[in-house]
């Protein structure tokens, strides 16, 4: 595994010392929010995938399958996926690049990393891993054909340099997907509030034997920006024919963008 350092792009985190983000609901320094992060992805990385079938009833599944159709990764082509994690995505790009493509498996946390290599080489496929901050990344600029991140961008300090640094990596008319939890439809609000609050930190403890990272979990979602924000956030970053689809009544939502150079 490649453990990757800073190229020549500044410190998010040294630009404004003092500056406060939102860690779920707590309010926490900028320059301590990767590391918390970074805690709740050690503590439940080797039971993340099993967390992920039994908290959304096997529906990442689907909303990955969404996402790796409207990636349309051909043969040759170079992708990037971006807080890979267990590596779902980048396990379906690879087969899909073929072995004349380049598909990067990429995660801020190696615990998250090491489970990803482990499962795609169970599965009889090599695919280069790098951990690497989101918000810096060591990719020359317009490499990649796709950049994709799934469930990864909620928890960055910075999103407005994650996501202009996803822009930079594509090449003219390359295309980044992000995956995230969005927000529901208000008529589910209410039930899906009560779930996320009672049942997911529940669950968590049973299963992972750690409740805070998934009550979290639960609270970093309220907090993300919702479609519409998210949508200008692409556009401000550079990204053109700005577009997003909800999934599970906005549970979930594929925002797509392309940089037109
Ligand atoms: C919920 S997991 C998603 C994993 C995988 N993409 C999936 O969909 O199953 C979120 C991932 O984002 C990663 N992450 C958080 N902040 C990051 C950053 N600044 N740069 C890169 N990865 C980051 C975490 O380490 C974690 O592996």
């Amino acid at each position: 595994m490649s453990n990757t350092s800073p190229n020549t792009s500044p410190d998010p985190a040294q630009a404004s010392p003092g500056a406060t983000t939102h860690f779920g609901y707590e309010t926490v320094k900028e320059a301590d929010k990767a590391a918390k992060v970074a805690q709740v992805f050690h503590s439940v990385a080797s039971r993340y995938d099993l967390m992920n079938d039994l908290m959304s009833g096997g529906m990442h599944r689907l909303w990955k399958a969404f996402t790796i159709g409207r990636a349309d990764v051909r043969p040759g082509m170079k992708v990037l996926d971006i807080a890979g994690g267990t590596g779902d995505l980048a396990r379906a790009f690879a087969k899909r690049a073929g072995p004349s493509g380049e598909v990067w498996l990429t995660d801020i946390n190696d615990s998250m990393l090491r489970v990803g290599r482990d499962r795609l080489i169970d599965r009889g496929l090599l695919v280069p891993v790098a951990v690497c901050d989101a918000e810096r990344l060591p990719f020359p600029t317009g490499y990649f054909d796709r950049v994709s991140v799934a469930f990864g961008l909620r928890n960055m300090t910075h999103k407005d340099v994650a996501l202009a640094e996803m822009r930079r990596v594509l090449k003219p008319g390359g295309k980044l997907l992000v995956l995230e939890f969005s927000r529901i439809a208000k008529p589910l609000a209410p039930a899906y509030d009560w779930y996320s609050f009672n049942i997911l930190p529940w669950l968590g403890q049973k299963v992972a034997g750690d409740e805070a990272s998934y009550r979290y979990l639960a609270e970093s979602i309220r907090m993300h920006p919702d479609q519409a924000t998210l949508a200008a956030m692409l556009e401000t970053a550079g990204l053109s024919q700005v577009r997003y689809f909800n999934l599970c009544a906005g549970l979930v939502a594929l925002h797509e963008g392309v940089n037109l150079g």
